[in-house]
């Protein structure tokens, strides 16, 4: 027999990989004995054999889904060779006995053996679940089933040799352990370039026999030591259960085969396929599992892989666009090939039917939800016999002579010249095009100069203090000398100093001391709590944004530090009908903002290894959890309280997959209900829709943080976007509502509505719109992160009106909830100044721990010494930030508190991809008439 791969034959046009998606399997167990003597209830059955449903009356009536499907359902009375037989068997075998044998040929494949065979090159079978939900108990059984087919397939081959090589390996909390050996280091994962990933110094061990296998399989179980030395995978005892895996096990088992008539000869060929069977270390809540210390470190590391697993089956199952994170922990770069790559794979979801734990059950079946969306592209290798073989490279020979006796006919030939004619002329056409433009571009540029100087001339004061604007208060201009000179304080030379890494917050700290680059994990608890369900929160909320999305090709405004004259300006060129605003420019302007703001601000963390990163990822991945349940009130993505984590669990595939909440569209009704129930604010009472609104809008925002990724200042911008489109919707063009003139009039701006329509009256509105805004702001304790971003990105370009407009509306809405002690926004969600308040301490507090990542040493010295905070200080990063945005009269302290929450948060890195947000554009074309529109309005 010889053996084609499949990429071979897919060149020739007949087979190749098969794209499958994953089958995903839910095992649900009986109550154990200890929950049966806690006289806990079993809410959980398998109605049919797809379908796994929750009854429970209390829980039904919460509107949470109760039914969810998936390929197969297994009850608690289902043994596990059912699971193996009627779930798993089909894929774990096709690495030997090929899907088509399976399901056509059975055991005939010797008899018919001019059909080809094929044989995946890869599958894997993983167990997931809540910790003592079964999945070491499934996954022994499966790997005894598996190996015993396969040593059964073996001896009814015996035309084919075979070697079998097995390897076992863990992931105890993010180091990688071999099974197989009694050295206990740390092995390296490298990138190796024909092979893909690997773990260097693996023992591949080459089985002998069954008994052999055996044997090498309970050493990993830790039933024999190696060398009478160390017991294997750490297993250890917690509340949940006595023998709790504390690691992730991968073991894989290699089989290699050739035929036996062409052994040792020229063309005689080896088939190698591998399969996986992974126990994975079971979510925990800290709560629940009673753990501590070492048990409590174990869980964090559990926890926080399988989040990474989370995250990248929730983005494979969207399609993977964009980056899939294989590279945040060690467990998803080493099942990269399983999970969406080149394996067959299946996912067995185990649960425990228990009452109390049904929060962990619906994350996992939201996890099996997601994973039931991931495909794989499995590696297809084909044996077939010597004639089929022979007749195949015959067809494929006969195939190529046909092509080579009949060339492509002349007509085509002529088709291809006319082509290439017809795009020379639109190379030629579109260079004249580009010539005119940048002629135009020169001339604006060279007019928009002579304005500058106009206005320059006009405006002494700017022009004295050298474009400071009046007051304390710096234009935009100021940016980029500021920037640097931060910078330049940062790097003057002060003492060295010990530095107080003290976190109030015990795990955190025993965290933060364990890896230095990680960041708050918030309380145990939460920590612990799974966090797929979050990731589905966060697939709703990517949705909407999807839906509310502009066409791509919107002109952008996000002008980081483009300058405040150059914004009014531009509107002037833009009158004078010069095509200023061409995209071409404005993408320079972006990129010359961009590039003022990275090179102002080196940054260090850049430099930082993978694994700093992805730990800090995936720490602040903790964090944007916590966004389900930010807080509505100031944008902080700390979570009021855990109650309301279930109620925000999004419904399962079972009622609408990933379909975004009911009434997720409602939100803008803020905006409603200031124009049509304006009394509801005055009488206290509270408005759901109107929450809707600020949670999203906060939500959103203050996503960024815990996202260092670009997509977070997208879904700012998105947010922001959203929230203009809708008002400008609820008013039209033109209108200024009435409760806006009140607000305005509340915070001083009245005199704004009269006000005329030049750039350098807008400048002065502008202004005092920003510092209304700042002080509202420090009143609702707003995030220091949203605060940054909407600093950063309106920077006094007229078209930046609406934003304004619409966050001052927010901000009153808000002190005038807080200050009518209007607390329940929405139901279950108490918000309080207070609560507000907490939230904007822990944001704070995470700020801080980040003040060590992405500031050098020397940096943070010299801003300890720019802001009076002694060097020898208890506490100093916290001293520091707790410093931010404080002072919200002093612009150079505002400037300054951005600057720094900006690299805190990565706001340049994330800068550099806002050309990409163009498709998001802050200035629809109608924004340039509408930026006026309220104020000429008024003077109607
Ligand atoms: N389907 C089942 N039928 C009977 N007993 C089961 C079943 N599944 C699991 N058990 C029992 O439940 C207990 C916990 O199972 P197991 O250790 O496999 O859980 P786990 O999910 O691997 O937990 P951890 O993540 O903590 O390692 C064991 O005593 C096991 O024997």
């Amino acid at each position: 027999m010889g053996a084609i791969h499949g990429e071979e034959l897919n060149k020739s046009g007949k087979m190749g990989g098969r794209e499958e998606k994953i089958l995903v399997l839910v095992r649900l167990r009986p109550l154990s004995e200890k929950e049966l003597s806690n006289n806990e209830v079993a809410d959980w059955e398998c109605i049919n054999e797809s379908t796994v449903l929750y009854r429970n009356s209390l829980q039904e009536r919460s509107g949470l889904p109760t039914a969810y499907s998936y390929d197969r359902v297994f009850s608690g009375d289902c043994s596990t060779n059912q699971v193996y037989e009627e779930g798993t068997k089909e894929i774990a075998l096709s690495v030997v006995s090929g899907i088509n044998l399976m399901i056509f040929l059975s055991s005939r494949l010797a008899v018919c053996s001019n059909l080809p065979s094929l044989f995946f090159s890869s599958a894997s079978v993983f167990a997931y679940g809540q910790t003592s939900s079964g999945k070491t108990y499934t996954m022994r059984g499966i790997t005894e089933y598996t190996v015993a087919d396969i040593y059964d397939y073996i001896q009814r081959h015996e035309e084919r040799a075979f070697v079998l090589k097995f390897s076992a390996m863990e992931i105890y909390n993010e180091n990688v352990r071999d099974l197989l050996s009694s050295d206990i280091t740390s092995l390296r994962i490298l990138d190796d370039p024909e092979k893909g990933t690997i773990v260097e110094k693996l023992t591949e061990e080459t089985v002998t026999d069954w008994d052999h296998l055996k044997k090498l399989m309970s050493i990993c179980e830790g039933k024999i030591s190696v060398n009478d030395t160390t017991a294997q995978r750490k297993i250890g005892e917690t509340s949940l259960n006595e023998q709790s895996s504390r690691s992730h096990q991968i073991l894989k088992l290699t089989i290699e085969s050739s035929a036996r008539e062409f052994l040792g000869k020229e063309n005689s060929s080896t088939l190698s396929a591998s399969v996986f069977f992974v126990d994975l270390a079971g979510s925990e809540r800290a709560s629940q599992a009673m753990s501590a210390g070492t048990r409590l470190k174990e869980g964090c590391h559990i926890n926080r892989s399988l989040l990474t697993l989370g995250n990248v089956i929730r983005k494979l199952s969207k399609g993977r666009q964009g980056h899939i994170n294989y590279r945040d922990s060690k467990l998803t770069r080493i099942l990269q090939p399983c999970l969406g790559g080149n394996a067959r794979t299946t996912i067995i979801c185990t649960l425990s039917p228990a009452r109390s734990h049904v929060e962990q059950s619906r994350n996992t079946l939201l996890f099996a939800t997601c994973a039931k969306e991931v495909t794989t592209n499995a590696q297809v290798n084909v044996v077939m016999s010597d004639k089929a073989l022979v007749k195949h490279l015959q067809k494929e020979l006969a195939r190529l002579e046909s092509e080579l006796k009949s060339p492509a006919p002349i007509s085509s030939s002529c088709n291809c010249s006319a082509t290439i004619r017809k795009k020379d002329l639109q190379i030629e056409k579109m260079e004249k095009k580009i010539r005119e433009l940048t002629k135009q571009r020169d001339l604006a540029q060279s007019r928009v100069e002579d304005l500058l100087q106009l206005i320059g001339n006009d405006q002494s004061p700017n022009k004295q203090e050298g474009r400071k604007h009046p007051g304390k208060w710096k234009a935009r201009d100021k940016w980029g000398d500021d920037w640097s000179s931060m910078n330049g304080h940062y790097m003057n030379g002060v003492q060295d100093g010990e530095e107080d890494d003290s976190i109030e917050d015990p795990l955190s700290q025993a965290l933060y001391h364990e890896e230095e680059s990680m960041f708050d994990m918030g309380d145990p608890d939460d920590q612990c709590k799974d966090v797929r369900c979050i990731e589905m929160e966060e697939t709703r909320v990517d949705e909407r944004f999807k839906s509310h999305a502009s066409p791509a090709g919107e002109n952008g405004q996000i002008l980081a530090s483009t300058t405040f004259a150059n914004g009014s300006l531009r509107r002037s060129s833009h009158q004078n009908g010069f095509l200023y605003g061409t995209l071409e420019e404005r993408i320079q302007d972006v990129q010359r903002s961009i590039d003022s703001l990275a090179s102002h601000y080196p940054d260090n963390s850049a430099s930082q290894d993978d694994a700093a990163d992805a730990s800090s990822s995936r720490s602040l991945n903790f964090s944007r959890r916590r966004v389900c349940r930010a807080n509505l009130v100031n944008g902080s993505f700390f979570p009021p309280g855990k109650e309301e984590f279930s109620e925000r669990t999004p419904p399962s595939e079972a009622e609408n997959e990933f379909t975004e909440r009911p009434g997720a569209f409602r939100r803008f009704s803020l905006l409603d209900y200031n124009v049509n129930s304006a009394n509801l604010s005055r009488n206290g009472s509270h408005s759901s829709r109107g929450t809707d609104f600020i949670e999203d809008l906060k939500s959103q925002s203050s996503k960024n943080i815990a996202d260092e990724e670009i997509t977070s200042v997208q879904t700012f911008v998105a947010g922001l976007k959203d929230a203009k489109l809708q008002y400008e919707k609820q008013f039209g063009e033109g209108q200024v509502p009435e409760d806006l003139r009140k607000t305005l009039k509340d915070v001083g701006l009245d005199a704004i509505l009269g006000t005329s329509d030049g750039p350098l009256d807008w400048m002065l509105q502008f202004e005092k719109l920003q510092r209304a805004i700042i002080e509202l702001w420090e009143t609702c304790n707003v995030s220091l992160v949203h605060r940054t971003y909407f600093f950063l990105l309106f920077n006094g370009d007229p078209t930046d009106s609406i934003y304004l407009e619409v966050e001052l509306r927010r901000l009153t809405f808000l002190r005038d909830t807080f200050s009518h002690g209007n607390h329940d926004i929405e139901g279950g969600h108490t918000q309080t100044l207070a609560s507000s308040e907490k939230a904007l301490k822990k944001e704070r507090e995470t700020l801080s721990r980040l003040m060590k990542k992405r500031f050098s040493d020397e940096e943070r010295k010299k801003l300890y010494q720019r802001w009076d905070i002694r060097l020898d200080s208890k506490r100093r990063r916290q001293r520091l930030v707790s410093k931010l945005w404080t002072v919200t009269e002093d612009k150079d302290h505002v400037l300054e508190s951005a600057s720094i929450v900006a690299k805190l948060v990565k706001f340049s890195e994330q800068g550099r991809a806002l050309k990409g947000m163009f498709g998001l554009s802050f200035s629809a074309p109608s924004m340039r008439r509408r930026s006026y529109g309220w104020m000429s309005s008024n003077k109607e």
